[in-house]
């Protein structure tokens, strides 16, 4: 297989919504309000850390002063003095990971994870390499949806072989599409999603069956 997989970080390779909670509730301690559930977490999660800290402080009493960027430097102080606390990866990315590379597959990261705690990680967790490229919050001036996010990281790997992103979340999905590329969810739960997805898998070690699957059925020319 010749693809270019880009991976999403939060939620697809790493499990960080226990270590992205602690840090938000240290802040949230340090204005004196009540912390919060992981699950509860979970749902900012997925726009970038901005996008977090603005949803978490909404949802227990507003933003003080009606500015977030001293709440935002803030968390980014907390979660960035330590962002593998707490944080590993899901059980069988590494194994699967080095699998897909043997068999030809080149692969990237596209996140809204500011990219220097997004490097940290995935050096720390020893998934740099195989995972050779890293597009973060920070290296554009845009995010995800936005086609350019996934383009540049496409862009980081020598070969030229069809797109495939593997993320989490709807965001996701919606660079692919606006990227032209396939789009693989990953959905621990098994839930269904309400947004389109080209394949579906709950266990990384399923990974590598669902992606010959897709180059066997259909015809992945598509390029970014
Ligand atoms: O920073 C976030 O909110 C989520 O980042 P992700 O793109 O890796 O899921
Ligand atoms: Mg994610």
């Amino acid at each position: 297989m010749n693809f270019r997989l880009i991976f999403d970080l939060d939620e697809t390779l790493i499990d960080s919504v226990p270590s992205l909670t602690a840090a938000a509730n240290v802040m949230l301690g340090e204005l004196g309000r009540a912390p919060v559930e992981p699950a509860r977490y979970k749902s900012f999660v997925g726009h970038g850390m901005r996008q977090q800290v603005k949803r978490v402080l909404e949802a227990t009493g507003g933003v003080p002063g009606g500015d977030l960027r001293p709440h935002l430097a803030r968390m980014i102080a907390i979660y960035g003095a330590d962002p593998l606390r707490g944080t590993g990866a899901y059980p069988g990315v590494s194994e699967t990971l080095h699998k897909l590379a043997e068999q030809g597959c080149q692969m990237a990261v596209c996140t809204q994870k500011p990219e220097a705690q997004a490097r940290q990680i995935l050096q720390g967790l020893h998934l740099m390499p195989p995972i050779q490229g890293l597009t973060g919050g920070g290296t554009l001036d845009v995010l995800k949806p936005d086609p350019a996010m996934l383009h540049h990281a496409a862009a980081q790997l020598s070969a030229d072989g069809p797109v495939v992103m593997v993320g989490d979340r709807d965001v996701d999905a919606q660079t692919a599409a606006n990227a032209g590329a396939r789009f693989v969810l990953f959905a621990p739960d098994g839930q269904q999603p309400a947004f389109a997805t080209d394949a579906t898998f709950s266990d990384w070690a399923d990974l590598p069956a669902v992606l010959s699957d897709l180059h066997a059925k259909s015809d992945l020319q598509v390029q970014t």
